[in-house]
C-alpha cells in the first residue's frame, strides 16, 4: 500500500507544484488524471525518489521513502514522461544491463528472462535492432520491459501514451493492464481513455492538488442527467461560455458541439446526453470558477 501525506511541493520559482497531497492507493491500476501543469510529474518524481518534497511523507508498505530511498528503488519500477534511450545500444543489449543492475546474476538466467521480456512486450523480433530505430510506440514498450524488470511491487508509468497511434496505444494498454494485478500501478495522464480503458480507481489531480477520487463510472455517474448538448454556430460560443457552464467543445460536420452542465433542463434547444467521464473531468477541473463540485 503506497499512503501519501501532505505532501509540499514549491518550486524555486514560486510555482506550487503539490499542496498539501494526501493519498492511499492499493494494489491495482490507478489514473491520474490532470491537464499539462497540474503537478503530476511533480508528484510521480517524487514517489520515484528523483526529487524531494518540502514536507510530508510517503510510505510504501514498511518503507519509508525520504528515509529509505535506496529500498524503495529496490521494488519500483518507473517509465518517466521524457524517456531518452541510448541510440546506439540494441534492445537486448540494454534491458540485459538493467537485469544485471537489478541483481539477476546468473548468466543463462539472465539471458532467459531477458527474451521472455522482449516477447511479453511484442519486441523478441527487434531484439537487435539499435533503440534510436525504434518508433514512438516501439520505444514506450521498450520503457514499460524496462520498468518491469525484476517484478516491482510499484510501478510509475508518466503519460505513458501521448504520441501512440490507436494501435500501438492497444497494444500498450493490454500490456499495462496485466500489471495491474500484481502491483501498486500509477498511470499518470491527461488522456481520459486510458484511465477509462485501465483504472479500477482514480483521482482528478489539478493546480497541485488532489481534487476528487473514486472509481472512474461512479465519478461518472455523479454527472447524469445533469450534461446537456447543443450544436451551435462557432462564433457563438463565447457568449454559451458567458451563460453556462461549457465542459466541453468539439467540432461535428462543421457544426460546433458543446456539452454544458446544467442542474435543471436549461431549455434553449438544448439536449440531455449520456454524458461520460470527460464531462465529469471537464466537469471537476472547471471547479470553482463554475459550478460547486458536490459528491
Ligand atoms: N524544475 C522546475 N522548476 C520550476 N517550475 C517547475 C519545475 N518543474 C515543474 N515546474 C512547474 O510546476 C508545475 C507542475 O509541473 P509538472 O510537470 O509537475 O506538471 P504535469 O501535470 O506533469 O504537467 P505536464 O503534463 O505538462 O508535464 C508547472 O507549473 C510547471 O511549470
Amino acid at each position: 500500500m503506497l499512503t501519501i501525506k501532505n505532501l509540499n511541493k514549491t518550486y524555486a520559482n514560486g510555482t506550487q507544484a503539490l499542496n498539501n497531497v494526501s493519498i492511499t492507493l492499493e494494489k491495482g491500476m490507478f489514473g491520474l488524471l490532470g491537464p499539462n501543469g497540474a503537478g503530476k510529474s511533480t508528484l510521480m518524481k517524487t514517489i520515484a525518489t528523483l526529487q524531494l518534497a518540502d514536507s510530508g511523507a510517503i510510505t510504501f508498505n514498511d518503507i519509508d521513502v525520504f528515509k529509505q530511498p535506496e529500498e524503495l528503488r529496490k521494488i519500483l519500477g518507473y517509465l518517466p514522461q521524457d524517456f531518452g534511450v541510448y541510440p546506439k545500444v540494441t534492445a537486448e543489449m540494454m534491458l540485459t544491463h538493467i537485469a544485471k543492475v537489478k541483481g539477476i546474476t546468473n548468466t543463462k538466467e539472465r539471458k532467459e528472462y531477458v527474451l521472455e521480456l522482449l516477447n511479453k512486450v511484442n519486441l523478441y523480433k527487434f531484439r537487435n535492432r539499435n533503440l534510436g530505430d525504434f518508433s514512438g510506440g516501439m520505444r514506450q514498450r521498450f520503457g514499460i520491459a524496462q520498468a518491469i524488470i525484476g517484478n516491482p511491487q510499484l510501478i510509475i508509468v508518466d503519460e505513458p501514451t501521448a504520441g501512440l497511434d490507436p494501435m500501438e496505444r492497444n497494444r500498450f494498454h493490454n500490456l499495462l493492464s496485466e500489471l495491474g494485478e500484481n502491483a501498486v500501478v500509477i498511470l499518470s495522464t491527461h488522456i481520459v481513455d486510458d484511465v477509462i480503458n485501465l483504472c479500477h480507481e482514480m483521482a482528478v489531480f489539478n493546480e497541485g492538488k488532489i481534487l476528487v477520487k473514486g472509481k472512474p463510472q461512479e465519478l461518472s455517474d455523479t454527472l447524469n442527467q445533469k450534461v446537456y448538448s447543443k450544436s451551435i454556430e462557432k462564433s457563438a460560443l463565447a457568449d454559451y461560455e458567458a451563460h453556462y457552464n461549457v465542459l466541453t467543445n468539439y467540432l461535428r460536420a462543421g457544426k460546433l458541439n458543446i456539452n454544458i452542465f446544467s442542474e435543471t433542463p436549461p431549455g434553449e434547444g438544448f439536449l440531455p446526453i449520456a454524458n461520460d467521464l470527460e464531462d465529469f473531468y471537464f466537469y471537476s477541473i472547471s471547479r470553482p470558477k463554475k459550478a460547486p463540485l458536490t459528491l
